[in-house]
């Protein structure tokens, strides 16, 4: 019988580069055990962003990498995720059931932000992670219509103390819909959108949420410096169009979250290529790169590149954003993509190469 050794099944496990974590697994710290036994190989490996859509195809390319290895058998490979609690800004006390908050931010306003914030909620969700969506736009709240959340819903409140969040398509939802009326926005000065953001976060019974996504208001006004000094960021996700202005504002946007000490995970260009639905051809209605030359500038990722597409906006307009409207569909995977690319940007955040217990025996 061939002795196995170990550091070729390690080197086998080793040889898949996790596109997301932009390392392989071993790096990465996802190796929770490793056992040989005689001719047999087990292991279990875990990721720290959530990805059902992935973790079989991950497993199935491992178990054949790891079934060349000179002397095995059979290898049974376990890979499944958990997502850890990332740091936020500052000394900011976390949030009771709340894993991780993500700000979707943009600097401009119409560039798609809250489309962008529901779809990656939804496929946040999509692979497997429990989620909540948290609407701090004050001035144009739209969440709750494009979750199909009925006007007029409010939260049911328990123990004359919290909001219990109303669920739509697998997500928990608060908005600041629910605390206004259509008079609301002319009406409220910025300490009241702060305080009433606050009572939305605090005072909420978010049912054990690996990810919270507020939708921000647009631009980097007193309200967004005031919201980013309390609220327990773990990372923002910046919305732009590779139109030049909304790229100059994205950049203050992207500034400002760094004088608040709150990382950038990404940038995500939206509407950025048009294809025709008649002929397939591609067109840069605002011009190209855009999104990439920002990322390059500031050394954040370009978490995603969406299409201008009236899918898109028919779908979120409707009330079932594209990612349940249409899982299986192009646009869907790009969505998915992107959200564990973010996810990932999160894990790394929480130090996931600080490694975990490992087990490695050998019979
Ligand atoms: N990739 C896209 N393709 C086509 N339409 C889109 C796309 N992204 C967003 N839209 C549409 O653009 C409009 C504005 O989008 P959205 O409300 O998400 O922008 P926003 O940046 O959140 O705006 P606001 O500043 O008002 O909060 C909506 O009608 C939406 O459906």
């Amino acid at each position: 019988m061939t002795q196995i050794d170990r550091s070729a099944v390690e080197q086998a496990l080793a040889s898949y580069q996790d596109p997301y974590l932009k390392t392989d697994l071993l790096s990465s710290g996802c190796l929770r055990s490793l056992q040989i036994d005689g001719n047999r190989v087990t292991a279990e490996l875990v990721l720290g962003y959530a990805a059902n859509n992935i973790v079989n195809g991950i497993g199935e390319m491992l178990k054949v990498a790891v079934e060349n290895v000179a002397g095995v058998d059979s290898a049974a490979i376990t890979v499944r995720w958990e997502v850890p609690a990332a740091p936020a800004q500052g000394s900011i006390p976390a949030l009771a059931n709340v894993k991780n908050i993500i700000a979707v931010a943009s600097g401009k306003g119409g560039v798609g932000k809250s489309t962008t914030a529901v779809n990656l909620a939804l496929a946040l969700a999509g692979e497997g992670a429990r989620v909540g969506v948290l609407d701090a736009d004050i001035y144009g709240p739209s969440m709750g219509m494009m979750l199909g959340v009925p006007s007029g819903t409010r939260p049911q409140v328990r123990d004359e103390k919290f909001f219990v969040p109303p669920h739509a398509h697998g997500l928990q939802v608060m908005t600041m819909a629910f605390l206004a009326d259509d008079n609301t926005p002319l009406a409220w000065r910025g300490p009241m959108v702060s305080g009433a953001l606050m009572q939305l976060l605090t005072q909420s019974a978010w049912d054990d949420l690996d990810y919270l996504v507020i939708d921000m208001p647009p631009g980097t006004g007193d309200i967004q410096l005031t919201l980013a000094q309390k609220v327990p960021v773990t990372g923002a996700v910046i919305v732009t169009t590779p139109q030049d202005i909304a790229l100059l504002d994205a950049r203050r946007g992207i500034e400002m979250f760094g004088k608040v000490n709150i990382p950038v995970l990404g940038v995500v260009e939206n509407m950025a290529v048009h294809i025709c639905s008649n002929c397939g051809h591609a067109e840069h209605l605002f011009g190209e790169g855009g999104g990439e030359r920002l990322s390059d500038e500031y050394g954040v990722d370009l978490l995603a590149s969406m299409p201008l597409s009236m899918m898109i906006r028919e779908q979120a307009d409707g009330g079932k954003p594209t990612v349940i409207a249409e899982p299986e569909c192009q646009i869907s995977m790009i969505y998915q993509d992107m959200a564990r690319h973010v996810g990932a940007r999160i894990a790394a955040r929480a130090g996931q190469s600080a490694m975990p217990d490992i087990s490695i025996s050998e019979d």
